[in-house]
């Protein structure tokens, strides 16, 4: 295509949002009017279906819920008052939490403010705050956030050594919808533990954000935390970010949380249209279908032209892949279904992978975010008329360029600066579009099912380990892998329990092995 042909071509499918100032541009896409029309009627209906999705159907038949992040920035789309009102209760609950804590009025036993957060959750309740405090955070925010969003050790104690002498003014924000899920737990007893070596009281530090009734949740009612905030059924962990597990977090660090969700609701409005071109969340839909065939061929890489926009595609990854990657379709086929999702930022990546993106292996599109303003203060000149922020968005231009010439297709998505509207309304944007996308290929985009299987093998493993230990007990004698497995009735998980015992021994915990390392099957194991 020449130029002129492209500019038109840009012009024609350029989508522009007024309220939000925002642009997205899918004209290097190489998708023909054919195919668009192809298109249409999959969009109708998956523009029926979100509808529908959004009056309160069962949308997520597996686990027989509703899908109701829409309304968290909308209440009164809410199906009933009762849900109106839950929403509403909750806002101002996180508001009226955020300033007592901000003027001193909550605050804990040993010091007359809270100074810091360390916020327990993994998966959908931590990519979001994690994200969020990233772009929005201010340098110097009334409560400096830090995650422990893992079961490793030594990453616990990281988070908790950096804050040993601050634990006395450090709230805990415990976060899980299911109250139940083994890391979170594992970070929550750990740091318990490190408040009892300081004598502090945890349940008057502790806040949970969990579903009523959960494990958790009887938790933190018994012990008397000072305070609890409810995780709705009908929001899915990783659309979570305007419930209560991102905008708790995100009050107390100062970010102004009406805007968030003001930016998402416009957003909302806005890929509610149901007209294929005028839809940003339809147009992304649209593209990505293009892109992998409908069946994820290619994958999505994610750069953003800000530093603060890092955690952006790792936010992305968990509510595209687990979102779309599924095995069955509605009708119970077999359609290994996802688009794989990468991405840090530019230029940065400039200097990494993109020599693969531009000649290699053409796997994948790409999707530019880009940030109008370079930054607040003017900027200094590095060469005679030219900013560091001429220079990030002349990479951008010239990637973006270089690719299309080498047939490596993008999207670009523009906004005027990072602040919590538009922060709100990115995601909000994919949140709608990994929706529409889900209806296209007929998927159920709101549950997990593969994440059970690892789950459930490990908490096997957990169980295995208990046994081969008792096995050794009893024994009191060096015992070979094969014999361990016999007696403790597992000979067909001999590999499962030399790594046991390897990460045991490791670790000097009540055994030692003995052997050539290099050849397993020659090793024994005995109690300490
Ligand atoms: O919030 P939780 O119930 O602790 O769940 C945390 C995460 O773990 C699960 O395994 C799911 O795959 C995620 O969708 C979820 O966000």
């Amino acid at each position: 295509m020449d130029a002129s042909s492209l500019w038109q071509r840009y012009q024609d499918w350029l989508y522009y949002h007024e309220g939000l100032r925002f642009y997205l541009d899918v004209s290097r896409m190489r998708f023909d009017d054919a195919f668009v029309e192809s298109m249409q009627p999959k969009f109708e209906k998956a523009f029926q279906d979100m509808a529908a999705l959004e009056a309160g159907a069962i949308a997520n038949p597996d686990e027989n819920r509703m899908v109701g992040h829409y309304w968290l920035r909308d209440p009164d789309l809410a199906p009933t008052p009762q849900l109106k009102q839950t929403i509403i209760d909750t806002l101002e609950k996180i508001e009226t939490f955020a300033q007592k804590v901000h003027s001193g009025e909550i605050h804990p036993p040993n010091a007359p403010k809270f100074t810091d957060i360390i916020s327990i959750g993994i998966g959908g309740s931590a990519l979001g705050p994690q994200f969020v405090a990233e772009a929005l955070a201010p340098d110097f925010p009334p409560l400096a956030i830090h995650f422990i969003d893992n079961t490793d050790p030594a990453g616990i104690d990281r988070t908790l050594s950096r804050l040993s002498v601050r634990l006395n003014s450090t709230l805990v924000i415990a976060i899980s919808k299911s109250g139940g899920t083994p890391e979170p737990r594992n970070g929550m007893i750990e740091v318990q533990k490190a408040f009892a070596l300081q004598n502090l009281d945890f349940p008057q530090q502790a806040v949970a954000i969990t579903g009523v009734g959960s494990n958790l949740d009887k938790v933190a009612k018994f012990q008397r935390w000072l305070a609890t905030f409810p995780m709705e059924d009908w929001v899915g962990g990783r659309t979570s970010e305007m419930s209560a597990v991102g905008l708790l977090p995100a009050a107390l660090q100062g970010i102004a949380i009406r805007d968030m969700l003001a930016g998402a609701k416009e957003m909302d409005t806005a890929t509610r249209v149901a007209d294929l071109k005028h839809n940003p969340a339809a147009l992304l839909a649209l593209s990505w279908y293009y892109a992998g065939n409908g069946k994820g061929e290619k994958d999505m890489v994610v750069l953003p032209y800000k530093d603060s926009l890092l955690l952006f595609s790792r936010y992305l990854q968990q509510l595209v892949m687990e979102s779309l990657g599924k095995e069955k379709d509605l009708n119970g086929n077999t359609v290994y279904q996802g688009i794989a999702v990468y991405g840090n930022k530019g230029s940065t990546d400039q200097h990494a992978y993109v020599q693969q993106l531009r000649e290699g292996v053409p796997n994948f599109f790409l999707t530019f975010i880009e940030v109008l303003e370079d930054r607040l203060a003017p900027s200094p000149e590095i060469d005679p008329g030219v900013t560091s922020g001429d220079y990030l968005s002349g990479f951008l231009q010239g990637t973006r360029q270089a690719l299309y010439e080498n047939h490596r297709d993008s999207i670009t998505v523009t906004i005027p600066q990072v602040n919590p509207r538009t922060v709100g309304a990115l995601i909000a944007l994919y949140e709608r579009a990994v929706g529409l996308y889900g209806f296209l290929v007929n998927i159920n985009a709101y549950h997990q099912p593969g994440v059970e299987a690892g789950k459930k093998a490990a908490a096997a493993i957990l169980e295995l380990q208990k046994r081969v230990v008792q096995v050794l007990r009893q024994e009191g004698k060096p015992l070979s892998l094969a014999q361990i497995a016999e007696k403790a009735g597992a000979t067909d998980q001999i590999e499962a329990i030399y790594q046991i015992l390897r990460h045991l021994a490791a670790n000097n915990r009540s055994v030692t092995l003995q052997g050539d390392f290099g050849k397993p099957a020659s090793l024994t194991a005995k109690a300490l």
